[in-house]
């Protein structure tokens, strides 16, 4: 069974199963998932799974939903599983590294600003769905110029830019709950004109993906 998580409902209108709310969100029960809509940004993405998990067994997670490219990413309309997330506003613009304090520990490992989703579970999804695996990059701020965008993907080695996807890695992580992110990419990221906008493309990108991921065996 496969918890699913969108920031908002319009990444999902092809879902279908019975409404439910719980706490501050609301969700599908569907054939083979449970969705909830999150809300947008890395503190609705965490506390979603957080408090979902707290309360239910999830075997394993996916977020999904539509991101910027960055400079040489994935093309406007592709999907594309994303393999490790950047929290690239958390500690100074350097990252939290220089201030010393990990913002996650489990044993011996520290994480600072790098957190990655299931690989086992990823690399089984791209075999699967025949998609690439890309590194993605959040802000709660999205990228306002192509400048913008061009520095922070130098900086972070990033091909992608979304809200979300660092809390929900980072969440998956510290609850011990299998997480995949699945990303359709609905804008050059820094470009603010929806005229050079695909979000149709994209939203029908998620929903073939998203279709043939809930037939799978
Ligand atoms: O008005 C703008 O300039 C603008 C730029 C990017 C995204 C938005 C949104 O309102 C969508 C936020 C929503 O979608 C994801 N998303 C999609 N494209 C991007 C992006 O280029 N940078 C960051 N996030 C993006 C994001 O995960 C949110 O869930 C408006």
């Amino acid at each position: 069974m496969w918890l699913l998580l969108s920031p908002t409902r319009l990444e999902a209108p092809f879902l279908k199963g019975e409404p439910f709310a719980f706490l501050a969100w609301k969700g599908l029960k569907g054939k083979g998932f449970v969705y909830l809509e999150t809300g947008i940004g890395k503190v609705n993405a965490a506390m979603a799974l957080a408090a979902y998990a707290a309360k239910n067994p999830v075997e394993k997670a996916l977020l999904f939903g539509i991101a910027g490219a960055y400079p040489g990413g994935p093309a406007l309309g592709e999907a594309v599983l994303v393999g490790e997330e950047v929290e690239a506003d958390l500690g100074l613009k350097e990252g939290l590294e220089p201030l010393g304090f990990p913002a996650l520990a489990l044993g011996e490992r520290r994480y600072f600003n790098r957190f990655p989703l299931d690989s086992g579970l990823t690399q089984a999804l791209a075999q699967t769905l025949g998609l690439k695996v890309a590194v993605g990059l959040t802000r709660d701020l999205v990228s306002e110029t192509p400048a913008e965008a061009l520095a922070l993907a130098r900086r972070w080695g990033a091909s992608l830019e979304n809200m979300e996807g660092a809390a929900f890695a980072r969440a998956c992580l510290a609850l011990g709950v299998r997480g995949a992110e699945l990303r359709a990419v609905s804008n050059p990221a820094g470009v603010r004109d929806r005229g050079a906008w695909r979000l149709r493309e994209a939203l029908g990108a998620l929903e073939d993906i998203m279709g043939r991921l809930l037939a799978a065996p």
